[in-house]
């Protein structure tokens, strides 16, 4: 070993869960808790070098993460491809048939192809989708450390940018203006439940950050009522690319429906039905007649970031074709290269790649837009959550010019982590007594509705 490889070493890991402001956003499952977790990962190496990463703080991830910041002390930085076989190593069994599922007291909750994570409509949750999601929040860790180290950004780590800023679009969501009972932190935007009230957040959306892109989070309302609220917002906004994502609500018959209904304005339909047969059978059925006989309802892509969520499931979902583009997210996927591999397999099967998001905050922000930055195929604006969370961890937050964050060079993720707003926020996670330590929607909607179990999919 020589010393700049000793430098690179890691001396310390840091693990702090955290607890951070989320609004009343509600989704099929259910409502968002007004404080949903995040782990903040520190690392340090043995030439004085910090990294920063970020990933899901539920007690299932934190579980993971403790062996694996144990583990990786000594290890190079640098060592990323050794990663996933040392998480597989200490994280325990990941087999894909390893089906997780909890949803606090709900008696129905779906198991199978229909089961989805109670905390991030992901999909059907493993213990391998899980090690990932924690092993990405160390890989992001070990580049900016790396990166910092070097003097290079995580992007040229990467192999380079190929564009200096990257679009983001604005994420609309059915809200009310208030968590059941008052709990939370309150912010000003009010309830948004009807057409008017969507409109009038995509209007904020577009004036406070120069979002020009809009995707509405459905399966909220009767899908009649979702389509009248895209409906307006193509009035409001004509030829912006608009998006609506029921994750997998719909039958195969009401996705079709719907899609007829919006296909003249719709940049894509995301997760429309639940599981890869349903979304084959869905985009089959794009690709038949229409109901008006000669018409073709061509032309409109399905998206998912549901049923395609692990390179194991891309096989079956490409050969069929039952999705055009993939959202990759490097929470899912295990890290920054290997979203970079995702877009290779896509970019093999004339697959479409847009980027999703979970509530997150600005150290994973600043990741997802390093990563973007080098994808050149990547043409659709990412998602992101990053506007509806007030709070932070860091010194300064990241700021939207025209809808796009600035690619910085700065070295590694080019963030710096504010001490004390850390602590704050680990403060409060110490003190709660474990009913937000875990996200879960279904959970939370129960106390506006203690008889609400989260719907059985098909659900419309
Ligand atoms: O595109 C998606 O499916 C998501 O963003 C999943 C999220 O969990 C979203 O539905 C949410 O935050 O409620
Ligand atoms: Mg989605």
């Amino acid at each position: 070993m020589t010393d700049a490889d000793d430098a690179l070493a890691i001396a310390e890991v840091r693990l702090t869960p955290i607890l951070v402001a989320d609004p009343p956003l509600l989704n099929t499952q259910g409502v968002h808790q007004p404080y949903t977790p995040r782990l903040i990962i520190e690392l340090t190496t043995e030439g004085g070098a910090t990294g920063l990463g970020e990933t899901y703080g539920d007690t299932k991830y934190l579980d993971l993460a403790q062996p694996l910041a144990t583990a990786l002390i000594g290890r190079s930085v640098t060592d990323l491809n050794g990663l996933p076989a040392l998480a597989a190593e200490v994280c325990g069994d990941s087999s894909p048939s390893s089906q997780l599922r909890s949803s606090r007291g709900d008696p129905n909750a779906a198991t199978g192809a229909d089961a989805v994570d109670a905390g991030g409509l992901r999909g059907v949750q493993t213990a391998g989708k899980l090690r990932l999601s924690v092993l990405s929040g160390f890989e992001v860790a070990c580049l900016d450390a790396w990166g910092r180290a070097a003097g290079l950004p995580v992007h040229a780590l990467l192999g380079g940018k190929v564009r200096d800023r990257v679009e983001y679009g604005a994420y609309l969501f059915y809200r009310w203006a208030q968590h059941p009972g008052g709990r939370g932190e309150r912010d000003d935007w009010g309830a948004a439940l009807d057409p008017v009230g969507v409109v009038a957040q995509a209007r904020r959306f577009a004036d406070t950050y120069g979002f020009t892109s809009f995707k509405l989070k459905g399966g909220v309302f009767p899908p009649a009522r979702e389509v009248a609220a895209i409906r307006a917002l193509a009035a409001a906004f004509p030829g912006r690319p608009l998006r609506l994502d029921p994750n997998g609500a719909w039958s195969v018959a009401t996705s079709l429906r719907v899609a007829d209904a919006l296909r003249d304005v719709l940049e894509y339909l995301e997760d429309p039905a639940s599981g890869t047969d349903r979304m084959a059978q869905v985009a089959a059925g794009l690709r038949g007649a229409g109901p008006d006989g000669g018409r073709r309802r061509a032309g409109l892509p399905l998206a998912t970031n549901m049923c395609v969520t692990t390179f194991d499931e891309i096989a079956e979902a490409f050969t069929r074709d039952a999705v055009q583009i993939v959202l990759c997210d490097h929470h899912y996927w295990g890290g920054l290269r290997r979203t970079r591999e995702l877009a290779a397999v896509c970019r093999a099967f004339g697959v479409g790649l847009s980027m999703h998001s979970n509530t997150h905050l600005g150290i994973s922000l600043a990741a997802m837009t390093q990563v973007a930055a080098t994808v050149p195929d990547l043409v659709h604006a990412c998602d992101t959550h990053y506007p509806w969370q007030t709070e932070d961890v860091l010194t300064e937050r990241l700021a939207f010019r025209d809808g796009r964050v600035d690619v910085g060079d700065a070295p590694g993720l080019g963030v710096a982590l504010d001490r004390d707003r850390l602590a704050a926020l680990h403060r409060r996670w110490l003190a709660d007594d474990g009913g937000l330590r875990d996200r879960d929607d279904a959970a939370a909607m129960r106390r506006a509705d203690p008889g609400w179990t989260a719907p059985a999919v098909p659900r419309w």
